[in-house]
């Protein structure tokens, strides 16, 4: 089988985008980690798989797989990239297009200067939302890791985050920490973990290890549950820049049942083919 796929990413955040709407698409998840590995394979992040919706007034489906091969529920930098990708590609001649993920609706709509705009929906934070194993919804968390005691928020944005603050996200122990409240008992299908450095209340610097990919250069659904974990702090306003090590996002939340709201880039490094 001949795949046609783009290689995206957002912020250094690296995607393999195939269409699936025009060339029909036969992929196991052993298959997609294999062409995930960064070796042996294309390598990616995730893989982004487009394709048409059945459901009425929602322009396509939207699929997200881990680098191992697992399936996700969101992925908010990919999102951006499917909103070029569709567009770019001629699959769509909408700037503003409805996309249904395994968890819910988003809305990208291309800017006029180049960058993307999510409405990435509402967070939520009930433990049976997350998943998260809670006696009831909290905006702290007392988690132990490694024989310690760290306050986390747990947020939903489709897929699972737990969000700590920490005074400086350079020496952060993102790499120990991070596999260890990735695969922490009480997150039954595992968590994405947010470092967060409180710059001011309109300005964060965030680390985030991937579930499933480790430490990324950037995450955009982890920037999003960031800002409300510490909005619902009381520690930053409703729209907040948010450094990554792959650049900057702008995340807006007017609390409640609003919406996420994510802007940024989304950048085509190359198109190509593989034989299956
Ligand atoms: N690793 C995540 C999926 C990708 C999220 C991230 N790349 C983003 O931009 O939101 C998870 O297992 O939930």
């Amino acid at each position: 089988m001949k795949l046609n796929f783009s290689k995206m990413h957002g912020l250094g955040n690296d995607f393999m985008v195939i269409d699936g709407v025009r060339q029909a698409v036969t992929l196991s998840n052993e298959a997609i980690g294999q062409l995930g590995h960064r070796q042996f394979g294309i390598g990616f992040d995730q893989l982004l798989l487009v394709e048409k919706s059945t459901t009425p007034g929602i322009d396509f489906r939207y699929r997200i797989f881990n680098c191992d091969g697992s399936e996700v529920e969101q992925c908010g930098n990919g999102s951006r990239c499917f909103a070029r990708f569709v567009f770019d590609q001629g699959l769509t001649d909408k700037t503003e297009i409805a996309v249904e993920t395994a968890k819910g609706v988003i809305y990208p709509r291309l800017e006029s200067n180049g960058l993307v705009t999510v409405n990435m929906g509402a967070p939520r934070f009930a433990p049976s939302e997350i998943p998260f194993e809670a006696p009831n919804e909290a905006i702290i968390d007392p988690l132990i890791v490694d024989g310690q005691v760290y306050d986390i928020s747990v947020v939903s944005m489709g897929n699972p985050h737990a969000v700590q603050i920490v005074d400086d996200v350079e020496t952060a122990p993102v790499a120990l920490h991070g596999t260890l409240i990735e695969n922490h008992k009480r997150f039954p299908q595992k968590v994405n973990a947010g470092f967060m450095q409180i710059v001011s209340r309109s300005e964060i610097c965030l680390r985030v290890f991937e579930r499933a990919a480790g430490e990324t250069l950037a995450c955009g659904t982890g920037a999003c549950a960031a800002v409300v974990a510490g909005i619902r702090r009381g520690l930053l306003d409703e729209t907040v820049l948010v450094h990554t090590r792959g650049g900057d996002l702008t995340i807006s939340w007017a609390g409640g049942d609003s919406p996420v709201m994510m802007t940024g880039p989304a950048v085509t490094v190359f198109e190509g083919s593989i034989e299956l």
